[in-house]
């Protein structure tokens, strides 16, 4: 297995902002690797501080064994967040413009139609919707066939034909044996493409590994949700039967949510009695849904987590801040007496 992309302990800060705090990752060759998180975490930071548009400010990167500065740009395909190419150009003078950069530049209209817009090539850039522009702009990183391709948040603002079209497209060249680190807040996408998910909070990565081992790990249960107006005290029995069905007892929920109730690890056989149950008490609903937990209740919980243990941090570092005020003014004080 051939290491890609090694970056060890990143740093960056920007004035007071601490945009990437110690961001460590690796990725083999021929893998999906899906960085995910909040707003704000560093994933774009973390993008460019591997492709060698930022300096992080400490740590490492190797790229194809090489510094992100001098790795050999032809084997590299880069697209920003924010990519803003010459409007007066059409999709295929866009593309080919790009291709015309390397050596040896696949075709542009073969790269057109990997992006499903052979058919808009004479239109202008302008002119193309968001959805088919941001085409264009992967299609671009894809001129000179990259060993390595970054893509930050690909799909934003596509819609679902587009996307998947960009889906096979990004699971094709994986197989063909391209390393893929991209960048999304679409968990069903990475949920789907990415061999192994990176959660960043903060400018760290929080979690690692295999979408599945990650729900396993970190998603928590199924969940039933029973559309209801009723009341929720009239839904309280609830609890009682479905907790009672419980073999091994303990860790089962039940929530009220948006005008639904809610009942975590809720096993598909236990459905039927529960709906009879229901209809016995004259409880009317019109929904009842079932969803096993998925890469989005992982991120959930584990946002929620780190948000919570940096406020816990800050409450505890004013309240240090308060003690130490105490100190300050009562060692003014002893001075002054
Ligand atoms: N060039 C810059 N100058 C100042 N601050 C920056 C710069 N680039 C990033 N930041 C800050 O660093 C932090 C991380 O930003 P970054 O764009 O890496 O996050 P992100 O995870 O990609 O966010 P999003 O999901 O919104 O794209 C943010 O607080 C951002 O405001």
């Amino acid at each position: 297995m051939e290491t890609v992309v090694v970056a060890e302990g990143l740093e960056k800060t920007y004035g007071e902002t601490v945009a990437l705090s110690g961001a460590s990752l690796s990725v083999e060759r021929g893998e999906v690797f899906a960085l995910i998180g909040p707003n704000g975490a560093g994933k774009t930071t973390l993008v460019r501080a591997m492709t060698g548009t930022t300096e992080p400010d400490a740590g490492s990167v190797r790229l194809l064994g090489d510094s992100p500065r001098t790795v050999d740009r032809n084997r590299l395909g880069v697209l920003p967040q924010a990519f803003s190419p010459p409007d007066r150009l059409t999709a295929r003078e866009l593309v080919s413009y790009y291709a015309g950069l390397y050596d040896g530049a696949r075709d542009p209209d073969d790269v057109l139609a990997d992006v499903g817009l052979l058919d808009a090539g004479r239109t202008w850039y302008e002119d193309l919707s968001g959805g088919q522009q941001r085409r264009v702009c992967v299609g671009s990183t894809l001129v000179n066939d990259p060993d390595v391709l970054f893509l930050d948040e690909p799909t934003t603002g596509i819609d679902p034909a587009g996307r998947r079209t960009v889906w096979r497209l990004i699971e094709e060249l994986a197989t063909a044996g391209t390393t893929v680190v991209l960048t999304t807040h679409d968990m069903v996408e990475a949920e789907r493409l990415a061999d192994r998910v990176g959660l960043l909070a903060d400018g760290a990565l929080v979690a690692c590994g295999d979408p599945d081992d990650l729900v396993r790990t970190h998603g928590g249960e199924s969940r039933l949700r029973i559309e209801t107006d009723a009341e929720p005290s009239a839904l309280d029995f609830l609890e009682q039967p479905v907790a009672r069905a419980m073999e091994a007892g303990g860790g089962r929920r039940t929530l009220r949510e948006d005008g639904a109730l809610v009942v975590s690890g809720v096993e598909p056989a236990e459905i039927g009695r529960l709906v009879d149950t229901l209809e016995e008490r004259g409880i009317e609903y019109t929904g009842l849904s079932w969803s096993e937990p998925d890469l989005e209740d992982v991120y959930l919980a584990l946002a929620d987590e780190t948000e919570r243990e940096r406020t816990g941090d800050l409450e505890a570092d004013e309240r240090e801040g308060a003690d130490a005020t105490g100190d300050e003014a009562a060692g003014r004080a002893g001075e002054t007496a």
